[in-house]
This record gives C-alpha cells, structure tokens and sequence, in this order.
C-alpha cells in the first residue's frame, strides 16, 4: 500500500518575468538591454514548506529587486549577467545551494535618419526577429550556462526537395525537387565554459545558422537541422550539445488552372497549422549524461 506520509520533493522559488531595460549613456550616444529575467533558487527551504518558517525564504521580492540593482552596473552579455547575479544568492546565503536563472532578450537596432544612426532613438529590430536566451544553472560549484535562440525566422525560394519516404495507403504527398523551406529556429546550447564571449559567440552561432541554412540542397528539414548542428559544434569546441526545435512552415503551390494560370513555383499559400515539426539533439559523440542539466530547460518545443 502506498504511504499517506506526504514528503517534499523538488522545489525552487523566485520571481519570473523582471523585465529589465538598461539604458547605457555615453554622452548623448545611449545604448540599450531589454530583457526579461528569472530568477529561482533551490536549497534548504524545506522548513518553510513545511512549517511555515520562513528564515530561510529570501523574499521573490528581493531577488527581483537584485536583478535590477545588478543591471545598474551593466548586462554586458545575459550569461555573464546571470552568472553574476546567480553566483552573488549562492555567496550570501549559506543554505541556497543553487539555482536557475534564466533571460529572454530581444534587440533594439538605432533608426537611421537620412543615413546616419540616431543617438537615442531604436527600433525593435535584430535581423531574423529571434529572441536571444540564456540560462544558467548553479549546483553547489557547477555552473553550467546554456545559451540560444528562438523564433529565426529563415526561407529559401528553392534548393530544397522531399522525396524517397515510404507511402502506403494515407499518403497524398507527392514528391519534389523544388520547394520553399522555411522555419523558425528555435535552438539552445548548452557550453562546457564560462570563460568565453558569449556576445561574439552568439553572433557566430546564429551566421553559422544562417550559412548552413542556405549552402546546401535540402533533403529534407532533419538533414538541415542536422547540419547547422555539426556546423555549430565543429566551429566552437566550447559548445557539447545543442538541441532543435524547427517547425516545418508548409507553402504550397497553389494550382491555377481552375483560371488558366500556370503557376511555375510562384505563387503559394503559406499555411500555418497544421506544420511538421522536426527536434533534433547534436552532441559530441563521447558526451556523458546532460539530462540533468537540461532539466526544467524548455529543450523542445
Ligand atoms: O523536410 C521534411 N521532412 C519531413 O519529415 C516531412 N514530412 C512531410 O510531409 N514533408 C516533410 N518535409
């Protein structure tokens, strides 16, 4: 018979969604962070669960609080960022052991006004309009930081095809050599250092996306995926693992005949759902076990 003994089992707490702009002002050239940071911590709280004591709850209000004093100092980079502010709970609070700390970014590009760039004044921009984002993870000495990205969006108008699968008796798919193939990437990756510019390396991981994206005759979205994927780790050996999550954005070629029209792969109707949706993990081959890591990390979507 199962036991009424009701215990505690895993548990963390803090504030989510701090959304944070920092304003970094050289004279009258200001630049700007936008991003929106969680904060939780894990350790001895169990008395707090348990009895109602909460000596050792530090309040979701202070750790917010923290988020924005830490940013008057500036951002620099969301991992370093978190690092810092992970690592500041765990120095000063005997009994928090760890944590998770993660941020959602997004860009904000200068407007140009008659070709040259505004001081002060930004658009929402970031080519692609992906999210940048960033997690950290802290038990006891361990620190490990898994960075990404989600929502770039790419599209090629041809060098993609989707032939050779099985058919039976549901299939109507017909085979081609020439399609559209486009996706929003959703990608993270998790780094075996802290010791490294995580600005240049997220730059070089999302154009080492987009030049894989486009430099090869796609068989299909698996074989572009896994090719970014190699592409990424074999360029940055600071990287284990990275994990995918593509939806496969349908345009179909729409038959005109019913009017006459030929249609060559011009004209197509980009459906939103239902879409196939390809995840993928590449890691290096003699990787030990990351499920920990991961957890409570949306890997997929
Ligand atoms: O690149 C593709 N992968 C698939 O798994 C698939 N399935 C499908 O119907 N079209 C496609 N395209």
């Amino acid at each position: 018979m199962s036991s009424n003994r009701i215990v505690l089992g895993d548990n963390q707490f803090g504030k989510a969604e701090n959304h944070l702009v920092k304003v970094t002002k050289h004279g009258s050239r200001h630049s700007i962070e936008d991003l929106t940071v969680v904060s939780q911590l894990h350790g001895d709280f169990a008395a707090a669960y348990y009895d109602g004591d909460n000596a050792h709850v530090v309040p979701t209000d202070t750790q917010k609080n923290t988020v924005f004093a830490f940013a008057q100092a500036g951002v620099g980079s969301p991992e370093d960022f978190l690092l810092r502010l992970g690592q500041h709970f765990v120095d000063d609070f005997d009994w928090v052991t760890g944590g998770r700390w993660a941020a959602r970014q997004v860009t904000w590009d200068r407007i140009e006004v008659d070709g040259v760039e505004h001081d002060h004044s930004f658009f929402r921009g970031g080519s692609g309009g992906e999210t940048r984002t960033a997690v950290v993870k802290l038990v006891g000495d361990e620190q490990h930081v898994i960075a990404g990205l989600e929502d770039l969006s790419v599209l090629k108008t041809t060098e993609s095809g989707f032939v050779g699968y099985p058919v039976d008796q549901y299939t109507t798919l017909a085979e081609t050599t020439d399609r559209i193939l486009a996706t929003s990437v959703t990608g993270r990756w998790l780094y075996n250092t802290t010791d490294l510019d995580f600005n240049a390396t997220y730059a070089s991981v999302k154009r080492i996306m987009l030049e894989v994206f486009t430099n090869h005759y796609s068989r299909a979205l698996q074989e572009t995926q896994y090719l970014m994927g190699k592409a990424v780790l074999e360029a940055h050996p600071e990287i284990d693992e990275i994990k995918f999550s593509m939806p496969n954005l349908h345009h179909f070629a729409v038959d005109l005949s019913y009017c006459d029209v030929e249609n060559d792969n011009e004209v197509f109707w980009a459906a939103h759902s239902p879409y196939g949706l390809i995840e993928g993990t590449l890691r290096r081959e003699d990787l030990g076990d990351t499920d920990k890591i991961w957890k409570g990390v949306p890997a997929f979507a």
